[in-house]
């Protein structure tokens, strides 16, 4: 009897809560799929990694350019269209990061990426002086060096035959560039990746990916009991011990020196190669110094956001570019033109803008292939954008990876085509988003500009790029990766 009762009971509770989805599903102004007793509609993302994407494109098809669906009892609704994109990442009031950016707070705490509110009002106001050109230009020599050093690598594989995965190499010479700019520190990644340093920040990325893609690896309880959560804490007090370290030993350097604030250090901005960190050291919010924990998870935000992005984007870039011999020998012909005679020298800051093709293909890249194609907000009380009601605690997605595919704005979006963008009169702002917009976009986008340019030129200066059979097939966390990553062939140039 006490048995039938209880069985009773737990179908009774299990037929209200599906009741609840169910109405809640249909009082939505949002269409989705019907959700499933407990599961909502889980079952439809419960794929593999390499069909994430995939689906997601059905759904659009299916339901259109707004999609609303229930993970459990979670709400989320998947933007497809500008037209509801651009009134999510203007408002002031939607700048809470959703569910996904949390697996990276043990690393990176309330930084920038991951803070919300007044905290992130703050950083970013005095943050953003750190991406002024005068600054930028330091990075410069940071730049060319560390690509030197990539062509080196590269130079191995170089036999026209050999399929080379980017992604790692690249991976290295994007972490050498950001450490480098960021602490003033060089780990060497490129010629030293066995460190325990450069290791740990491997680790830490890719079991922060896993649990962004595992529904089940996601819920704490039973990631704690994993040897990931032992595996992530060791990579954790290297990273953080290294991160203070360098804090630490700056702040005596100022502290020997005597400048106590930025006004003092007229070297800030102009070749001084720690001036991202002295902005951190020296600053004041509200008449108080920030401390060394906020400053460490603000460079570590800045280390994870600067070199995954930009390995992601160099990356994809270098893969269209071997695809698509007619417009790689047309960057080629505009690097001609801007080095002249001197193809071995590097470039000046004015000549990184005069490459206005290469501008093109990196965003024409960036459409097809946006490092961020996902960007996720928490709606944090009931709100009317773009006609789409949003109730309180729903999840926003923002899917740039299909909204930058759609034929309402890109004729043959499937078509690598840079010339595109040579008018940009014709298109919806806002149906380009690789560094998003509104008030959390990307602080880091110039600098990505300059050290993509560099990069890119390096490369294309000394090697032909040549197709490899090997078709990428996309996974996606924060970031868009491939299961076995982007292959090439390189074939040094005969002109240097
Ligand atoms: C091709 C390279 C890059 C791409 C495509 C890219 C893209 C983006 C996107 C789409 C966002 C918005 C994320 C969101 O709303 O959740 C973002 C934010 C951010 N990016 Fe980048 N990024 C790149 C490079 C960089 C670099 C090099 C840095 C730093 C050196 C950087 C630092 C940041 C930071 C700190 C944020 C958070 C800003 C805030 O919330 O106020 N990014 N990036």
């Amino acid at each position: 009897m006490i048995l039938y009762l209880v069985v009773s009971l737990i179908f009774f509770i299990i037929l209200l809560s599906w009741f609840d989805l169910i109405w809640d599903a249909k009082n939505n102004s949002v269409p989705g799929p019907f959700p499933l007793p407990l599961l909502g509609n889980a079952l439809c993302l419960a794929v593999k990694p390499t069909e994430f994407l995939v689906v997601l494109g059905q759904l659009q098809e299916k339901y259109g350019k707004a999609v609303r669906l229930h993970l459990f009892s979670r709400r989320y609704v998947i933007l497809f269209h500008p037209k509801y994109i651009e009134g999510v990442v203007t408002h002031s009031e939607i700048i809470t990061k959703g569910r996904s950016y949390d697996f990276l707070r043990p690393w990176l705490g309330d930084g920038l990426l991951t803070s919300t509110g007044s905290r992130w009002r703050l950083h970013r106001k005095f943050l953003t002086p750190a991406f002024h050109f005068n600054i930028l230009q330091n990075f410069l020599p940071v730049f060319f060096k560390n690509e030197k050093v990539l062509i080196e690598n590269l130079r191995r594989y170089a036999d026209g035959e050999t399929d080379l995965n980017l992604f790692p190499i690249i991976a290295l010479a994007a972490l050498d560039n950001v450490t480098e700019s960021i602490m003033g520190m060089s780990f060497n990644a490129q010629r030293d990746n066995e460190s325990k340093y450069v290791k740990a920040i491997g680790e830490l990325s890719s079991i922060v990916a896993l649990r962004m893609r595992n529904a089940f690896m996601a819920e704490k309880a039973i990631f704690n009991l994993s040897t990931y959560k032992k595996n992530q804490d060791q990579a954790l007090s290297i990273i953080h011990g290294h991160t203070r370290k360098v804090i630490e030993t700056r702040r005596e350097e100022l502290k020997k020196a005597n400048i106590t604030t930025i006004a003092a250090n007229s070297d800030i901005g102009i070749k001084n190669k720690y001036a991202f960190l002295d902005l951190l050291l020296l600053s004041e919010v509200d008449g108080n110094r920030i401390s060394d924990e906020m400053i460490r998870e603000e460079v570590d935000t800045f280390l994870f956001e600067g070199h995954d992005t930009t390995t992601s984007a160099i990356s994809f870039i270098l893969f269209c570019m071997s695809r698509h011999k007619e417009v790689q020998d047309k960057v080629f012909a505009e690097q001609k033109t801007i080095f002249k005679d001197n193809l071995n020298r590097d470039a000046t800051y004015s000549e990184l803008h005069q490459m206005k093709y290469l501008e093109l293909v990196i965003k024409e890249s960036l459409r097809l292939f946006p490092s961020v194609p996902l960007i996720e907000r928490k709606i944090t009380k009931d709100i009317e954008v773009a006609g789409l009601k949003f109730k309180k605690k729903t999840s926003v997605i923002i899917d740039i990876f299909h909204m930058q595919r759609l034929p309402e704005f890109y004729e043959d979006p499937m078509e690598f085509r840079p010339e595109r963008f040579e008018s940009i009169n014709a298109r919806n702002p806002f149906s380009w988003l690789a560094f998003s917009a509104g008030p959390r976009n990307c602080i880091g986008q110039k600098f990505a500009m300059i050290e993509m340019k560099v990069t890119l030129s390096g490369i294309l200066k000394h090697f032909e790029l040549l197709p490899s059979n090997k078709e990428p097939e996309f996974t996606a966390d924060l970031i868009l990766r491939t299961q076995y990553g982007v292959h090439i062939k390189l074939k040094p140039r005969r002109i240097l």
